[in-house]
């Protein structure tokens, strides 16, 4: 499947009434099995961008198509917030089967799914506790596995891993990267971490801040795994100064104005 994102403009209106415009011309695609990631400052419009292809917003105008899906049935998305909104009630794999149990799956491949995403995401032994009893790693491994059990066409990320410590965000990328490696979604990932975009993306969407635009898509030409070796230590540093040299001046108008 490939996804199409044509002319999408997005406008919003203000506790001033004023109209702001979040999203301008906005022209890319994902293509099967494609890892992009969308950076650029904070109030670019990334998250507006990722709520409108997963079809959480509509565009103002514009549109986002999916394409070459068997049947014209609709696509399935799922998607992983920063903070990840588990069932506090449910266990674990209560909650990692949410998705199949709306889509009716019968209890066999509920427990067959189940178990293999546990697995994939590192928590088999944790299948019976409860959200409060984990970390906040665990958490996000459990958000994971739930969106990845319902084997979604389009695999939507938001700043998964900012409210996690340094360690825990270099292991759960790493991890996201071996999934990835397994399950070849076609993945949407958000970030304002340029080394996090480097280190993820095949291709990597530089919005620039009001009106969002697309300032450049960059095609990270490194080996998907393994690209934080030292021998691609150089050339992954250009791409990050790169990006970097691009959104520069609008990640300081930011800062002024305190988005
Ligand atoms: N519901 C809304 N009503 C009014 N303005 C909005 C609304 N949602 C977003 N905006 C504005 O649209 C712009 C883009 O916001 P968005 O949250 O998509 O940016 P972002 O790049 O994800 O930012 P951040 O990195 O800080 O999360 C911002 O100027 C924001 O204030």
């Amino acid at each position: 499947m490939r996804i199409v994102v044509e002319n999408v403009r997005k406008q919003f209106i203000d506790t001033n009434k004023r109209e702001i415009t979040a999203l301008k011309d906005i022209n890319f695609t994902i293509a099967a099995q494609e890892f992009v990631v969308l950076v650029g400052p904070s109030g670019c419009g990334k998250s507006t961008l990722l709520n409108i292809v997963g079809g959480l917003l509509s565009p103002s105008s514009g549109e986002v198509s999916f394409e070459g899906l068997q049947g014209n049935k609709e696509p399935k998305l799922a998607i992983v917030f920063q903070e990840i909104a588990l069932f506090p009630w449910r266990t674990v794999y209560e909650n990692v089967i949410f998705g199949l149990e709306e889509q009716g799956a019968s209890k066999e491949e509920q427990q067959e799914k189940g178990r293999h995403y546990i697995e994939m995401v590192g928590l088999t032994g944790f299948e019976s506790a409860y959200p409060k009893q984990l970390s906040g790693g665990m958490r996000q491994r459990a958000g994971i596995a739930r969106a990845l059990a319902v084997e979604p066409d389009l695999l939507l990320m938001d700043e998964p891993f900012s409210a996690l410590d340094a360690q825990t965000r270099t292991i759960m990328q790493e991890e996201l990267l071996a999934i990835w490696n397994r399950t070849r979604l076609s993945t949407l990932y958000v970030t304002h971490n340029i080394e996090e975009a480097v280190y993820l993306a095949d291709r990597v969407i530089v919005m620039s801040r009001r009106p969002g635009e697309i300032k450049n898509i960059i095609r990270i030409d490194l080996p998907k795994i393994g690209r934080n070796q030292e021998e691609y230590r150089l050339v992954f540093e250009r791409y990050v100064d790169e990006i970097w040299q691009l959104i520069r001046h609008d990640a300081q108008e930011a800062l002024k104005e305190g988005d």
